[in-house]
């Protein structure tokens, strides 16, 4: 140990520490603090940098006995015990009943009973042939000003004392070895009395650390008094001090500007859902309206508007939630029903074959928990300002097997943009927007995909450092079977981005899991500003 530089860096209440005990000698955190007159909470403090220090080291622990002050004590204490009430308003009132007494002075009737059985026997109190109770010996007692006998004498200054001295001490706690043999049987016999529950008393066993100095103790101790190092030298200097003078002919503390600073955790957003917000952020800042819709839709809003047929196998690519209780919607609004149920079956008026089946308008009422975010894209087309822009973030759910890159559960940012120019390179704009600035990817893949609702439909995949090429999203140009049926004429380019996958590229993550995780530490290290 380099014995200057420790010496340097001690703390006042570890020097103080090394001062005023020698080698050989046996500390404990309760010990320290009463020599010393530490604060509670202060002899853990140093002893603890001590030993961290090897200045002291751990001796043995043992198991200790303790005296709190209940509840009830720091009551008895403050409005005096039983005993003491009871003598107080027997005096006044000369003559009173035991239920009298338990009203006049708040206690219980237990309480009364066994303070007036105590009394009694002392040769205090004495009860009358009309149940009154009344003082023996007033007089006598009047004039020593000690409502006590002899006996009682003994016995309830130490339990005076003792709710005196428990009350002064560091967390109302008292040591065993603090107390004379007196008062720890005094303390034994109420809570015998009493019962645990009903004394001024807990009695608790604690383990204690028995801690000794190691051996640089001597040394350390000649270089501190070598440099004059006391262990009284101010720390902080504050305004009082200034103002009444008292810094005068007082040596200061030296200053480590070595010693790492206190970690402040401050509060801050989620980096999750701050990421969410900077995407919204990023869209409204772009002019997107957003949108927003329920978690239960309907199949004819989910998959039906977006020209899935109903029975083929395509619709299997969305392994959906059905609502068991109600069953289905009470209606599908007009047109829309109509328009949607012929582009399925023959076109309708949207220039299209159709898919050539009977579309079924009782399944397409059935509820289910969304599966896409397309959903908010096919609800909002009727309604839609040409040009216009809109974007969603929602909650999707499928049925699926969780792993790194899926969750049964996950968010998809879904967007459309309307008007007359709107077209593959308006479309691909956007994604490259999404892989790039938002995601942060640095390789990207544009591939041509399927999706019953868009033509052309083009893939957006990205690389991830840890996980490889996964897809970020789907998108594409609405067919005419969905925007004529709906009431749009307009090319619309749609995109669904899944949002959580491009968090995990943009927060460094391996897992989508991580998103959702709890662990507070974990979720503290991510960056919020990625
Ligand atoms: N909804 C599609 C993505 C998509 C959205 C919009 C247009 C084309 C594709 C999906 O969840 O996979």
């Amino acid at each position: 140990m380099d014995i200057q530089s420790t010496v340097k860096n001690l703390h006042p209440l570890e020097v103080r520490i090394i001062r005023h005990y020698k080698s050989g000698d046996e500390l404990t955190i309760e010990k320290v603090e009463s020599d010393l007159g530490f604060k509670p909470g202060n002899g853990n403090q140093a002893l603890s940098w001590l030993q961290s220090k090897e200045i002291v080291q751990e001796l043995r622990r043992e198991m200790r006995i303790y005296y709190e002050l209940t509840e009830l004590g720091r009551e008895w204490k403050e409005k005096g015990t039983p005993e003491e009430r009871m003598i107080e308003l027997v005096r006044n009132r000369k003559e009173i009943t035991l239920p009298d007494i338990a009203q006049a002075l708040g206690l219980d009737n237990k309480d009364v009973g066994s303070a007036f059985g105590t009394l009694s026997k002392l040769g205090i109190f004495a009860m009358n042939g009309a149940k009154r109770v009344f003082l023996l010996r007033a007089a006598q007692m009047m004039e020593s000003g000690k409502p006590f006998g002899a006996e009682a004498d003994q016995l309830f200054p130490i339990v005076r004392g003792l709710l005196d001295k428990a009350h002064a001490a560091p967390n109302y706690i008292l040591a065993n070895d603090d107390l004379s043999q007196a008062e720890r049987v005094a303390i034994v016999g109420i809570s015998k009395k009493r019962g645990a529950s009903g004394s001024p008393f807990r009695i608790i066993e604690r383990e204690t650390v028995v801690f000794a100095f190691t051996a640089v103790r001597d040394e350390l101790a000649g270089a501190l008094d070598a440099a004059g190092i006391t262990g009284d030298e101010i720390g902080t200097l504050t305004p009082e001090m200034l103002s009444d003078g008292s810094w005068k002919g007082r040596a200061f503390r030296s200053y480590n500007v070595k010693v790492p600073p206190t970690r402040l955790i401050v509060g801050r957003t989620n980096p999750y859902a701050k990421f969410l917000e900077d995407v919204k952020d990023k869209l409204v800042s772009l002019g997107f309206e957003e949108f927003d819709g329920p978690l239960v839709e309907t199949e004819f809003w989910n998959s039906d508007a977006l020209f899935m047929p109903q029975f083929h196998s395509a619709r299997d690519i969305h392994d959906v939630y059905h609502v068991a209780e109600p069953e289905k919607a009470q209606s599908i609004e007009e047109p829309w029903l109509s328009n949607i149920a012929e582009a399925h079956e023959n076109g309708g008026k949207t220039g299209s074959r159709g898919w050539n089946y009977t579309f079924d308008r009782e399944f397409t009422r059935r509820l289910i928990l969304r599966s896409q975010g397309t959903v908010l894209s096919a609800k909002q087309l009727p309604t839609a300002k040409i040009p216009g822009k809109y974007f969603g973030m929602a909650r999707c759910f499928r049925y699926d097997r969780v792993d790194a890159t899926h969750l049964s559960d996950f968010y998809q940012t879904e967007g459309i943009v309307l008007g007359e120019e709107v077209n593959l390179r308006t479309l691909l704009g956007f994604l490259e927007m999404f892989a790039v600035e938002v995601a942060g990817a640095k390789d990207v893949k544009y591939v041509p995909g399927y999706f019953p609702f868009t033509e052309p439909s083009v893939e957006v995949h990205i690389k991830h450092p840890v996980l490889g090429w996964f897809e970020l999203g789907g998108s594409g140009i609405f067919r005419p079977e969905v925007t004529q049926s709906l009431g749009v004429s307009v090319p619309v380019a749609a995109w669904g981005i899944g949002i959580d996958r491009m968090a995990l590229m943009a927060l460094g993550l391996n897992d989508l899991r991580e998103l959702f995780s709890n662990d507070i530490e974990n979720v503290r290290l991510r960056r919020a500003d990625a």
